[in-house]
């Protein structure tokens, strides 16, 4: 028999492979950019500079100079400034060590300045990344957007957007701004949350977007594992940055090189799009001759207004959207604070601190791909959707408990909740088309992400005010001395709590209306 019907471009393996690959680089920028000042809570929350020193310990530069003085006092030395210390100085001072007053020698490694905001800034800061999106609703007009106009414009424009915001952050951060002040809030503050957000903007309109890519090439075939290795290739993204943003900033002195490096990697990262756009229009073309030669002339039918009636009337819909919101606020934001934590409860010197938060998205690059595979051949996603929830729950009351403050026992609990962050989204973000069909599926995965980035919003804002207001702790002369994370992680723990309530639903629900949540992907 003659050659079958005409094939399309996404009917070759390597290409819809390599469509794959070039926008989950994209995206993996974009997570880059989205986790690159987490490690630097502790920098940024500093006032001054600080001194590192070769032994990876601490201090901040005016108790380092008050210390010398100490020490120096009865001797004729020369004043010493802020501007003398510098990279391989050997340093004496007088310090308190086990109780007695000792002579400290210690070698300068290296100096970095602090930009002295607050926690509840920081929190603030932190939580900019879905200020537009949830108060300009902009994700959900970028839902539309995308259903109107199609993924190249809208994949144009967002990852456009990822690269003006990530500029915004740097200048921000590289600025000496002074004390100057908007609204009565440092004006720094102000600068790099504006670039923040418009970047949010950018990396979630990229996020609906490259999920709809994905879905237009792997559409029947591997589908979960497609969607597994692009979550893995953006946590390799977030991996990189928890790990080397505090060392790239404590060598540079600076916190903004690291986010110059990923306004960098995001320009790259804009290139690729417009490279996986002339492969779109090649797929667009070849699905139009497919259809010419096997007779369908029928265009398919454009998005409508309506169309959402559909979205907001599937219970299916919100029970997804709800466990996103509580899943993923346990585990976004809790990645903003979780270097400073492992400095100030599990004690993990500063250079390191980073590395233990990274392990999560590590974690995750094997195995969200391996459960992805899972749900495409075995099925059982609403499950793994509740035994995710479960250990997502367990891990930040292991976190939140006051005694076992040991780093291999924060890498254990790490290394757990980087499970349960492989198990949902992969099982999670496949199971959507199940219950919205193709012609929604931009706009539902917007309002998904909608959702999810009210979390993502406020979640910073409620934990960076808690650990200002009720878990710093101070000395008699007001000096914070460290802080107490009970109250925090609890807060963590009662998002799981809901998660885990939500995806039981979920599973019930599923059974009721037999969306196939339980069945596997591949068509056999
Ligand atoms: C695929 C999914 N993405 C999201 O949930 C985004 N809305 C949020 C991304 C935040 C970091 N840029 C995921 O990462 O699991």
């Amino acid at each position: 028999m003659k050659e079958q019907i005409q094939k399309k471009l996404s009917d070759s393996k390597a290409a819809r492979w390599t469509a794959l690959i070039i926008v989950s680089f994209t995206m993996m920028c974009g997570y880059f950019l989205t986790d690159v000042m987490s490690p630097l809570e502790n920098l940024l929350t500093t006032r001054g500079s600080v001194a590192y020193f070769t032994d990876d310990t601490s201090v901040p530069t005016d108790s380092l100079l008050a210390k010398m003085e100490l020490l120096a006092a009865d001797e004729a030395s020369p004043s010493l400034t802020v501007e003398s210390l510098e990279k391989g100085l050997q340093v004496q001072y007088l310090d308190c060590v086990d109780g007695n007053q000792q002579v400290v020698e210690k070698t300068v490694a290296t100096i970095a300045s602090g930009e002295g905001w607050s926690s509840t800034e920081y929190g603030f800061f932190s939580g900019s990344y879905g200020y537009i999106n949830v108060f300009l609703l902009m994700l959900f007009f970028g839902g539309l957007i995308l259903d109107k106009m199609g993924i190249r414009f809208t994949g144009i424009l967002s990852s456009g957007l990822m690269f003006a915001g990530a500029l915004i952050k740097w200048y921000a951060l590289a600025s000496d701004f002074g004390d100057a002040t908007f609204l009565g809030m440092n004006l720094q503050v102000v600068v790099a949350s504006l670039g923040f957000s418009i970047f949010g903007v950018g990396c979630e309109i990229s996020g609906i977007t490259v999920s709809k890519v994905i879905v237009k090439w792997f559409a029947g075939k591997e589908l979960a594992l497609a969607m597994g290795l692009q979550v893995a290739m953006a946590r390799i993204g977030t991996a990189v940055a928890l790990g080397v943003s505090l060392p790239v900033a404590r060598m540079m002195g600076e916190v903004s090189y690291p986010v110059l490096f990923g306004a960098i990697t995001l320009c790259i990262g804009f290139l690729c799009y417009l490279v996986y756009c002339v492969m779109d229009k090649k797929e667009d073309a070849s699905v139009q001759a497919a259809r010419q030669e096997a007779g369908e002339t029928a265009e398919e039918e454009g998005f409508k207004m309506s169309d959402l009636k559909l979205i907001f009337c599937s219970k299916g819909f919100w029970l997804i959207t709800l466990l996103c919101l509580m899943f993923y606020a346990g585990v976004f934001p809790f990645l903003k604070f979780a270097t400073k934590l492992m400095i100030f409860k599990y004690n993990v010197p500063e250079s390191f601190a980073g590395l233990i938060p990274a392990l999560l998205p590590f974690g995750t690059i094997l195995l969200t791909p391996v459960f992805g595979t899972l749900y495409d051949r075995i099925g059982r996603g609403a499950t793994l959707m509740i035994i995710g929830s479960v250990m997502l729950t367990v891990v930040h009351v292991l976190f939140a408990l006051p005694v076992m403050n040991y780093w291999w026992f924060a890498v254990v609990v790490m290394v757990i909740l980087g499970i349960a962050f492989s198990l949902v989204p992969s099982a999670m973000w496949p199971s959507v088309p199940k219950i919205i069909p193709m012609k929604q599926l931009g706009s539902a995965y917007a309002i998904i992400f909608y959702i999810q980035n009210i979390g993502l919003a406020m979640v910073p804002l409620l934990i960076g005010w808690v650990i200002n207001d009720f878990a710093t702790q101070y000395n008699e002369a007001g000096v914070v001395t460290g802080y107490n994370y009970t109250v925090p992680m609890t807060i963590f723990a009662l998002f799981g709590a809901c998660a885990i309530l939500i995806s039981l639903m979920l599973r019930q629900e599923d059974a009721k209306k037999h969306y196939g949540l339980e069945e596997a992907n591949m068509k056999k």
